[in-house]
């Protein structure tokens, strides 16, 4: 858009505003990589008070610290009622995916107090667009403290890990963001289902619908006790060669997905407590796995009510039908969260998801996510559909 300067992001190898619909510019890198020799060694300067600390986030002491910034300072929604509450399981998990790099978990603490006040994160991944698999860095955790923000520190804090990722010779990058900056390369929009509509009410995560008593809203979000697909279990590590064959040739036909091998496929879908559940569909003649869905745990904090202090959230995650219709797989997924006592169930209208949307009764969010590739050229923005890609 016309009126915004990016002072920072105009000077990076992104899409810039001024080049939508350009379709003369070739898809692909936008720079080349530089010779190693020629990425600067030395960290980018901070302001005097401050100096940059390698988080190791196997610490007990450190996981404590990166946990507690983010619970006060990471991403609120609009309204500011909520602020994500990642768990220090779920952050050792999200960030420790095979092939991490511990200098890509990045903080900034005050020199006197070594107080944590700020923190980026990078962690490998294999990103396919169209027919190239390319080696890039998932950028995530972007955190300043509230007494620091507006203080330019961000673009310090992104070109510092982008000469990290330079050193390990990766010159893309993907990441997501509910702001919009130059360019997205998608933007999807955010559902919820209720799973306890009395405690998201009383929350005010929702409110009750016109002429919609308590009882009929508590009623229309019912779900059975049971799942009801015949063959539906818990992923087990046994189940990792199929589970990656079927992700595999589901996550195809996506224009963006992540290249997942059997490594990847136990880290981020081998089911683990308060962090990630998978389940799947075995048939009970042949063995052969034809379904899959997954979902991770993410609270949020809820801010300023007096009953209740968090808000147990479960996202979608992959999912891949080939038998049982998927409308049928994710109310299978639903009554599972259900059953585990979460209080809304999210979902992206990314890869197939907009076809269960309104029939499992998600109602829209409030906001989108907004999609990036650093370095890469992505001709014109994609559909949600064509979009394979779940960040965390
Ligand atoms: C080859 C490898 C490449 C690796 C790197 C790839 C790129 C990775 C990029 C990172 C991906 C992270 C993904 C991720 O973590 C998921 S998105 C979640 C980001 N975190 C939060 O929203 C937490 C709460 N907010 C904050 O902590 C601060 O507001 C932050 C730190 C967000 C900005 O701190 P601040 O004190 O409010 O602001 P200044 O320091 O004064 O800086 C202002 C500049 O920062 C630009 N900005 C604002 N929000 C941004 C965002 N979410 N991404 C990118 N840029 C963002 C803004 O446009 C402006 O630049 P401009 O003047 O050009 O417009
Ligand atoms: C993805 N990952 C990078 C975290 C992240 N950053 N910025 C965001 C903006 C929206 C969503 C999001 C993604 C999926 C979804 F179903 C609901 C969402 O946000 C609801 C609004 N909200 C924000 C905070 N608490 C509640 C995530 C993120």
């Amino acid at each position: 858009s016309l009126e915004k300067r990016h002072k920072f992001w105009e000077t990076q190898p992104v899409g810039q505003f001024k080049d939508i619909g350009d379709t003369s510019l070739p898809e692909g890198p936008i720079e080349p990589p530089t010779p190693l020799s020629e990425v600067k060694q030395d960290p980018y300067n901070l302001p005097n008070l401050y100096e940059w600390i390698n988080c190791d986030i196997s610490s007990e002491e450190m996981c404590s610290e990166v946990y507690s910034l983010l619970a006060n300072n990471y991403v609120e929604d609009d309204e500011n009622m909520f602020r994500f509450n990642y768990s220090k399981e779920f952050l050792r998990w999200a960030l420790q995916p095979p092939g991490y790099f511990r200098s890509w978990h990045i903080g900034v603490r005050v020199k006197s107090s070594k107080k944590l006040v700020a923190f980026i994160t990078g962690i490998p991944a294999k990103i396919r667009v169209r027919d190239e698999v390319v080696n890039m860095a998932e950028i995530n955790f972007l955190c300043v403290h509230k007494k620091l923000r507006s203080k330019r520190l961000a673009p310090v804090m992104i070109k510092e890990v982008t000469r990290r990722v330079h050193l390990e010779n990766i010159w893309q990058a993907a990441y997501t963001a509910g702001v919009v900056l130059p360019t997205p390369i998608a933007s999807c929009q955010y559902w919820h289902r209720s799973l306890n509509p009395k405690k998201l009410i009383d929350v005010g995560f929702s409110r009750l619908g016109a002429r919609m008593t308590m009882s009929r809203t508590i009623k229309l979000y019912k779900l059975p006790e049971s799942t009801v697909t015949p063959g539906f279990r818990k992923m087990e590590i046994h189940d990792v060669p199929a589970v990656t064959r079927l992700l595999r040739n589901y996550l195809s036909q996506f224009v963006v997905a992540p290249d997942f091998d059997e490594n990847d496929v136990e880290h981020w879908l081998l089911p683990e407590e308060n962090v990630v559940d998978s389940y799947l569909v075995e048939s009970s003649e042949t063995h052969e796995v034809t379904d899959f869905c997954s979902f991770y745990t993410l609270p949020s904090t809820i801010l300023g009510n007096q009953n209740y202090s968090t808000l147990k959230a479960a996202y979608s995650f992959y999912n891949v039908s080939t038998k049982t219709p998927l409308l049928q797989l994710m109310n299978d997924a639903l009554i599972v969260a259900k059953r585990r006592d979460y209080d809304v169930f999210n979902a992206l209208d990314l890869m197939q998801n907009e076809s269960f949307l309104k029939e499992l009764k998600f109602g829209p969010g409030d906001g989108k996510l907004h999609y990036y590739l650093y370095n890469y050229r992505v001709r014109q923005a994609l559909k949600p559909s064509q979009l394979g890609l779940v960040l965390l």
